[in-house]
This record gives structure tokens, C-alpha cells and sequence, in this order.
């Protein structure tokens, strides 16, 4: 006879780890977040591939994005997040304001925020030496204008992006078991 995996005693469910890699443009949310992703063995989705067409053009165009522009775009990552039938899931969002966090969280309430927290220096540099993308890097100012840190009841990780891509990995991955306590 075949072991039952929940006996009728067993009530508990495995958690699922829902985490938002946040951060302004060229913070290192798709590089880190496709890296954590994968080593908790996990889906990795790119929030830039969740945008409406018109966001990514508008933003291509050398314009900031609005609140009004925004929600849409955060409802489908709350809903990626909160709709997800894997052990978890890592979706790169920028997540600039508290209210855009609230809006995810009214979704998907567990979730933890992974910020990549940098100086203007640092991110200018790694704006400059990126190629390819849409995202201009004179945009950068109006993401850190738009920026809100995150507050001490928020679920969440912190870490500074200066250091190198493997120790920021490692450091992303303990703070995310630590507060998801697994
Ligand atoms: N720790 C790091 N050290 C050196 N280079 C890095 C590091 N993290 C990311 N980069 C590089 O910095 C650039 C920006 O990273 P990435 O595109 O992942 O940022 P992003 O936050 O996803 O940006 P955007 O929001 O504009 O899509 C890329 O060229 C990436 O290879
Ligand atoms: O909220 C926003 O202004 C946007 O989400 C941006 O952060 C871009 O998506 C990203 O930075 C470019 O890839």
C-alpha cells in the first residue's frame, strides 16, 4: 500500500515563498532576482515582461511612469504572485512606493520584499555599462525621486548592491530564509 502523504492529523501546508525583487533601474533586480530564482529552485519572472505595451514605450520615450500607469502593471505582478503553484516564485518589480507595495500585498500578503539598495554612483555606472535595453539612464533620477524605503513593518531584506554579483546572491538568499523562516 501506497505511504499517504497527509494523514489525516497532518494539517499543515508547505509555505509558499513569494518574493519581489524591488529596487530603482539598474539596481540589479533581473540579474539577482533569475540568480535567487534559481538557486531556491524556484520561477523567476521578469516584471519588465508584465508591463503594457504603452508603459514600456512611454518609459523607451524617455518619460517616467505615473501612479496611473503603474497599477494596472502591479495588479498582474500581485496576481502572478498570489496565483503561483510552485513552492514559490521571485518576480522583479520595482515596487518604488509603499503603495504600490501595499497593492501587491493586498494581494499576495506574505510577501517579501528583496531590496536592492544602491548609491546614485553605483547605479549610474551600471546603467552607463548596460546595453540593449529599453530603459534609458536619464530615467534614473525620477526613480529615486519616486523611491520610498521600505518601513520596519514591512517583510523584508535589505542589501546594498556594491558588492560582487556572488556575495550579493548569498546574502539575498539567507535574508530570504531567514525572514520566511525556512
Ligand atoms: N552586483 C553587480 N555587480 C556588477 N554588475 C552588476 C551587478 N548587478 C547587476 N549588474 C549589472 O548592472 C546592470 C543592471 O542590472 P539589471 O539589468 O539586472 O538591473 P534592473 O534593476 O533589472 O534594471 P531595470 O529595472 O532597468 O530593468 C546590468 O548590466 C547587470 O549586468
Ligand atoms: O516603476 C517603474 O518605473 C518601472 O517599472 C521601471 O522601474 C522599469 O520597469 C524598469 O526599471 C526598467 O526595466
Amino acid at each position: 500500500m501506497e505511504t499517504p502523504v497527509h494523514t489525516p492529523n497532518d494539517t499543515t501546508t508547505p509555505a509558499i515563498t513569494r518574493v519581489v525583487v524591488m529596487g530603482v533601474s539598474g539596481s540589479g533586480k533581473s540579474t539577482i532576482g533569475a540568480l535567487v530564482a534559481d538557486a531556491m529552485d524556484i520561477p523567476f519572472l521578469d516584471g519588465d515582461s508584465l508591463h503594457p505595451m504603452a508603459n514600456i514605450s512611454k518609459m523607451a520615450a524617455g518619460t517616467p511612469l505615473n501612479d496611473e500607469d503603474r497599477w494596472p502593471w502591479l495588479e498582474i505582478v500581485g496576481n502572478e504572485l498570489a496565483n503561483t503553484t510552485a513552492a514559490g516564485i521571485v518576480i522583479a518589480c520595482s515596487a518604488l512606493k509603499r503603495k504600490y507595495r501595499d497593492a501587491i500585498r493586498s494581494k499576495a500578503p506574505d510577501t517579501i520584499f528583496l531590496h536592492l539598495d544602491g548609491s546614485l554612483e553605483v547605479l549610474s555606472s551600471r546603467l552607463e555599462g548596460r546595453s540593449g535595453h529599453f530603459m534609458p539612464p536619464a530615467l534614473l533620477a525620477s526613480q529615486l525621486a519616486a523611491l520610498e524605503p521600505l518601513g520596519g513593518d514591512e517583510r523584508a531584506v535589505i542589501i546594498d548592491i556594491s558588492a560582487g554579483i556572488n556575495d550579493l546572491l548569498a546574502e539575498a538568499v539567507a535574508g530570504i530564509r531567514r525572514v520566511s523562516g525556512q
